[in-house]
């Protein structure tokens, strides 16, 4: 679970301009694409005692639940720097180590940071730790110190945090005792951990050790090993708001409108005045207005779309139905008398009543509705909320992994025995178009340092890491070893009985990492992607299973296929197909040509995968007529 992080600026300029705080805004780069911490709360306050022991004083109750506190400034010398006298006593237990690794690291890069003054320590649950006011400064005391601090807070929050300690020594590269060496098993299998990572070819397994899960454990295994998502406070602008479900009932705290308003522009009359000619005694415009003196019968008053109806008027008469008699001589030229031609005007004619598009108390969305629409996103700002209680959706960092692999970026062409990196455009590109927010990691290269290095990267920035590459039965297929073995990780599945994505491998790390560890072979992940990962990531953030599917994910139905396929005898198969309604409205899906796992050109076109059965369960070598299918695009157009 992240930190939730308070910061509070300390200077006496940026509290009266802002626009001055460099450091607040450097800081917010520096936790942004953290997993471990989030920055919740920013202010900015001058050097003034009561002002910041009242911030952090609140910041440390419990119910703000912030679990580091940062103030940045007013550590120096200078007669206004008053931070640490400040802080310190609301300290409860003091926290010397930590100063001291600041300033012994401050002072390797200058010998001025004998005048800063910092002090650490414990606020009830909180930590507080008083930074330079500097960008540069606060940032170097930051690094030198945020490293421990996960562990540090875990202790604070009562956690037991030896397995943070094991992760910890294990990213430093120790030994850590009880990691897994020998034969262990899983929910559906038993198997050998995957070879050492640095034993000769000679050595490797001729045969898988993850024995091969059906379709269905491996959904199963899925659903049982994805870790739950926290509950964040989302502003309604964030583009992430689309597709996340809400941790509250939204009730409707005002009516819409709040006053009766005009549906169109005219005047506001009394119904029974009827047709005839009338004073325009006053104006309402769409506007704030303060003073509304309402209408005597036989008075009318002009009136704009969306403005509020004087009291006395009861329908209102648009412009087009009305003659203009005479007008004022002042100098402003105003209506004096206008004509009222319409006939029958109904009492309620026109106006809008209070409440009457939403009323006060309505529930708009219940706890674990999933937002689907910038409409529901409107609905939510037109009774006042500019913030919403929502599931944070998960990051997603993509890894290809590969020593054939080149970025096209890199110009020059390819060398023989090279190939164009698809896998991470395709992959980052496809989850971005399902509203996650995606880190490209780069390309790794087949070796341990290599996979060691950006799987860690991965799993420092993201929530989700899904890598390509290197899961079969190649002398260089060094994922899963480094899965188990660099990272301690659980890998729930390695083999599945499917075609194409038979190596697709499911891990996780600790109680809140994943790892969707894809093959190479270009439409082999993008397939496993769309059956495999999006489920899980939608269960991540609280999505709903719809009670057929065991976990949320695309729509499935039934297509009639143009063509007979051919059957794999051995794994059921998803073949990649373009599913359109014919001129009998019936859906019917055509095969995009070629299906072998490495052309990704069977994507072209496709906007869904059609299931077909392995041939030996269903003792047939072809099929035809109606099947199952997975939609993962819109179903428009024809393919040209
Ligand atoms: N002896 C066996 N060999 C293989 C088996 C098996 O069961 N026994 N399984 C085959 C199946 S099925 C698949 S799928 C592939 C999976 O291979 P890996 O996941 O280990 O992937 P690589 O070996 O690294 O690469 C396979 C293929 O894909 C190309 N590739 C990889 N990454 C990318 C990328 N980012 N963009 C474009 N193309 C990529 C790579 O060059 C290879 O051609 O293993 C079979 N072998
Ligand atoms: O499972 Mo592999 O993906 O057939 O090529
Ligand atoms: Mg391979």
């Amino acid at each position: 679970m992240p930190f939730n992080v308070g910061l509070l600026i300390v200077s006496d300029a940026c509290s009266k301009d802002p626009s001055l705080d460099q450091t607040g805004p450097y800081l917010q780069t520096f936790f942004r694409d953290s997993p471990t911490f989030i920055l919740s709360k920013r202010e900015i306050v001058s050097d003034t005692t009561a002002e910041i022991q009242k911030t952090v004083s609140s910041w440390a109750s419990e119910a703000e639940n912030i679990k580091l506190i940062l103030t940045c400034g007013g550590t120096g010398f200078t007669q206004r720097d008053i931070t640490p006298e400040a802080v310190r006593p609301l300290i409860q237990r003091h926290a010397p180590g930590i100063v001291h690794a600041m300033l012994s690291e401050s002072l390797k890069k200058t010998p001025f940071a004998i005048m800063s003054r910092p002090v650490a320590g414990v606020i009830n649950k909180s930590l507080i730790i008083t930074l330079p006011g500097s960008p540069t400064g606060a940032r170097e005391n930051l690094e030198a110190i945020i490293a421990t601090l996960p562990h540090a807070l875990a202790q604070l929050d009562g956690k037991d945090s030896r397995a943070l300690h094991k992760k910890m020594a294990r990213t430093m590269g120790d030994v850590v005792p009880g990691d897994a060496k020998s034969p262990h098993t899983h929910a559906t299998h038993t198997h050998l951990i995957t070879h050492e990572l640095s034993s000769p070819v000679t050595q490797r397994a001729r045969k898988s050790p993850f024995s091969m899960v059906s379709m269905n454990d491996a959904l199963h295994l899925i659903s049982s090993y994805t870790p739950k998502s926290r509950i964040v406070e989302m502003d309604i602008t964030n583009r992430e708001l689309l597709g996340s479900v809400l941790a509250e009932t939204v009730v409707s705290s005002v009516n819409v409108p709040e006053f009766p308003a005009s549906i169109v522009d005219g005047y506001a009359v009394s119904s029974s005045d009827g047709p005839g000619i009338y004073p325009v005694v006053a104006v309402s415009l769409a506007q704030k207005q303060t003073e509304n003196s309402g209408l005597q019968p036989g008075q009318i008053a002009r009136i704009t779309t969306g403005a509020p109806v004087p009291p006395g008027a009861d329908s209102v008469v648009m412009v087009e139905e009305t003659e203009l008699i005479s007008t004022t001589h002042d100098t402003i030229e105003e209506e004096n008398q206008v004509k009222i031609l319409a006939m029958n005007v109904k009492p309620g004619e026109n106006i809008r009543e209070v409440g009457s598009d939403l009323k006060k108390g309505t529930v708009i969305f219940k706890e674990g509705y999933q937002i689907k629409n910038g409409g529901e996103v409107g609905l939510l700002a037109s009774i006042g909320r500019s913030k919403v209680r929502a599931w944070r959706k998960p990051t997603v960092g993509i890894l290809s992994t590969g020593d054939e692999l080149k970025d096209p970026d890199e110009g020059s062409g390819l060398q023989y025995g090279q190939v164009y990196d698809s896998n991470r455009p395709a992959l980052i590109s496809t989850v971005e178009s399902f509203g996650y927010r995606c880190l490209d990691l780069g390309i790794a290269h087949d070796d341990e340092e290599g996979l060691f290095h950006s799987v860690s990267k991965g799993l420092d920035l993201a929530d989700y890491l899904i890598t390509s590459g290197g899961v079969s039965m190649g002398e260089k297929d060094l994922l899963k070893p480094t899965i188990e073995r660099k990272f301690g990780g659980k890998i729930h599945f390695g083999r599945v009985r499917m075609k194409p994505g038979k190596p697709t491998t499911f891990a996780t790390i600790g109680d809140d990492k994943v790892i969707f560890a894809l093959p190479g072979n270009p439409a082999s992940a993008s397939v496993a992607f769309h059956l495999f990962v999006l489920p899980s990531l939608l269960q991540y953030q609280g999505v709903h299973a719809d009670g057929v599917n065991l976990l949320p994910g695309l729509p499935r139905l039934k297509v009639r296929l143009v063509k007979e396929a051919k059957l794999d005898d051995q794994r059921p198969e998803y073949q990649r197909a373009y599913i359109y309604q014919n001129e009998k409205m019936e859906l019917v899906a055509e095969i995009t040509g070629g299906q072998r796992s490495s052309r990704i050109g069977s994507f072209r076109g496709a906007n869904g995968l059609v299931c077909l059965p392995a041939g030996s369960d269903v003792g047939k070598a072809v099929i035809q007529g109606e099947v199952e299918a997975i939609m993962f695009g819109q179903p428009i157009g024809r393919v040209v």
